[in-house]
């Protein structure tokens, strides 16, 4: 990537980092506003519907106690006292009465005969509503009036009572409708007959349209519902005050976010800088990690991993820094920094234990130059190194000008340094491609080894690959084995060596001295020489 992408990259990146923080407080103040806005509406229906049952259910115990009065005479004196007592002893009943052939008869007040309005329509339950009615004494009020069908007797609810909650925002509209019919029975404000749709047969429903945020809610025990709506304005409100709240914290989360991007593609952009002076200034270092034979558990060799410690004392990972180096055209010097690293310590190592092997990374660049041969060359002499005490590893992306590689591996081969394929699996070769390689190794990728024991659909891959190596007549290593279950599934299927935090992690090269010496793995390694192909004139020594 040149410079201009990255630095356009970088911007773009960092307006991202700082945009979406600030989009999703905005989103998050919105969906606060809009579900407090929603959970009002929801308990203004809820406590509607509560008013409404006490007020019924007091009418109908009224209606009970006058019929079990069974007087003969709706309208006699006691039995109008009774109406009376009912009367005062209830809180949701304003008047009681009778009524027959809409003849309003007498009432708790005395005795009449006023001609009222028919109902208005009949309950499922037997009770005939008349929804605006005037007592004779009680001019000018209008009463929600239950008769129950039946009896005739009748008893006056104040209209307002069921539904007088937040009466005094009167943007806030409140009602009860009737769930057959969908007709209004009480209500203040606005009122939209499809509003019921939502409804269907659940019990209860929450929308919102443009205009308003619906909560309805429907009765267990009668056949009407109570709904409350909020506008939509209201959210609009809700938002700025989350918004003055949200949005500081999603500036600065972004703000962050947005440095850190700059930080991080700052590093990015000098790392190749960085890197050539850490070459100059020999700031890299080795770590090895053992490879054990999974028969005999013995550490049989170790793939020499390279460590970047900055003056500041900060370690750069190598998936960071060996991509840069890659495009930056440095892996080569890299590549060349290991081996003469490499050059300085196995020497030692060869020597007391013979059979040991160290495996090099080489990456695409490595595997179309001479340079490597020479370089190969070189450490095999300062270390003395037998045949196949060297191997390097090759990944699938390294393959690509395959004439060129075949060449160079063909090279490396008869100089008795065994040839790895490394993550096999994780590129695009195909079987055929890679039989026109010779490797003596198949390394099993981390990726693979991770499923098995798991459902993933990749777990059925690791069988696969251990009949390839099989067929192509490689031995394997698997990598990245944590868990003895998994070590135990490549030794039954014949993985012969692995790699991973289960047997050891990364190490300094006195930990693998140290390591190696303790396990007392000298003579009985098992990447013996009659694991090895070819004559090896250059490192074999005499
Ligand atoms: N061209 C070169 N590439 C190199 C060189 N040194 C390292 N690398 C490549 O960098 C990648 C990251 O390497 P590293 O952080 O060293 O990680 C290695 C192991 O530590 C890790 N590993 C091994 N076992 C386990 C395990 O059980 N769990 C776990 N979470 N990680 C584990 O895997 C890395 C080794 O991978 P591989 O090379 O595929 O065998 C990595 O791609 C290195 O190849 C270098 O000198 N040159």
């Amino acid at each position: 990537m040149n410079k201009a992408t990255a630095v356009t990259l970088t911007v773009v990146l960092g307006l991202v980092a700082i945009s979406v923080p600030i989009a999703i407080a905005i989103h998050l103040a919105w969906k606060q506003a809009f579900n407090q806005e929603m959970e009002l509406a929801s308990s203004i229906a809820q406590d509607i519907l509560r008013r409404n049952h006490a007020s019924l259910d007091q009418v109908r115990a009224v209606f009970h106690e006058l019929a079990a009065a069974q007087a003969s005479d709706p309208c006699s004196d006691e039995n109008r006292r009774l109406m009376a007592k009912l009367d005062l002893g209830s809180e949701h009943v304003q008047a009681i009465g009778y009524i027959k052939d809409n003849v309003l008869r007498c009432s708790s007040f005395g005795r009449h005969k006023t001609v009222v309005s028919a109902p208005a329509y009949e309950t499922s339950y037997g009770a005939e509503i008349r929804l605006a009615l005037e007592f004779p004494l009680l001019p000018g009020k209008k009463f929600l009036v239950v008769t129950d069908k039946a009896t005739g007797y009748t008893a006056a609810v104040h209209p307002n009572l069921p539904i007088d909650v937040f009466a005094e925002d009167p943007d806030i509209s409140v009602g009860l409708f009737s769930v057959p019919s969908g007709r209004l029975i009480l209500g203040r404000g606005n009122f939209q007959q499809q509003w019921m749709g939502h409804l269907g047969d659940a019990e209860q429903a929450q929308f919102s349209d443009t205009q308003s945020l619906v909560a309805i809610q429907r009765s267990s025990r009668y056949a009407f519902a109570a709904f409350a709506s909020v506008p939509t304005a209201k959210v609009y409100q809700g938002l700025v005050q989350a918004a003055l709240v949200l949005v500081p914290i999603g500036v600065a989360a972004g703000v962050a976010l947005g440095f850190a991007v700059r930080y991080l593609a700052m590093q990015q952009l000098a790392l190749p800088a960085m890197l050539k002076v850490a070459l100059r200034r020999h700031e890299f270092f080795l770590n090895y990690q053992p490879i054990v034979d999974l028969q005999t558990g013995k550490w049989v060799g170790a793939e020499a991993l390279i460590r970047w410690r900055r003056p500041n004392g900060e370690l750069v990972r190598p998936d960071l820094f060996i991509a840069v180096a890659e495009e930056a055209g440095l892996i080569q010097r890299v590549t060349q920094r290991v081996m003469t690293i490499l050059g300085s310590e196995a020497g030692e190592l060869f020597e007391r234990y013979p059979d040991f092997h160290i495996a090099v990374n080489l990456s695409a660049a490595d595997l179309e130059s001479q340079a490597t041969i020479e370089g190969l060359r070189c450490l095999a002499r300062e270390t003395a190194a037998r045949h196949g005490n060297l191997l390097i590893e090759a990944t699938e992306r390294g393959l690509m000008r395959a004439e060129v590689v075949k060449e160079i591996l063909g090279e490396i081969r008869s100089m008795g340094v065994q040839t790895a394929i490394d993550d096999f699996g994780t590129g695009y070769s195909s079987l055929s491609y890679l039989e026109s390689f010779e490797f003596d190794y198949l390394k099993i990728d981390k990726s693979f080894v991770d499923t098995l024991g798991k459902d993933a659909a990749t777990s059925q891959v690791v069988p696969h690959i251990i009949e390839m190596a099989k067929s192509l007549k490689l031995e394997m290593i698997a990598e990245g084995v944590e868990t003895e279950a998994q070590a135990q599934f490549l030794r039954e299927r014949g993985v012969q060596f692995a790699q991973g935090w289960l047997f050891a992690k990364p190490m300094s090269f006195e930990q693998l001295i140290a390591g190696l010496s303790a396990s007392g793995a000298s003579q009985e390694c098992a990447l013996q020489n009659g694991g090895m192909r070819g004559d090896a004139p250059e490192v074999a020594r005499a």
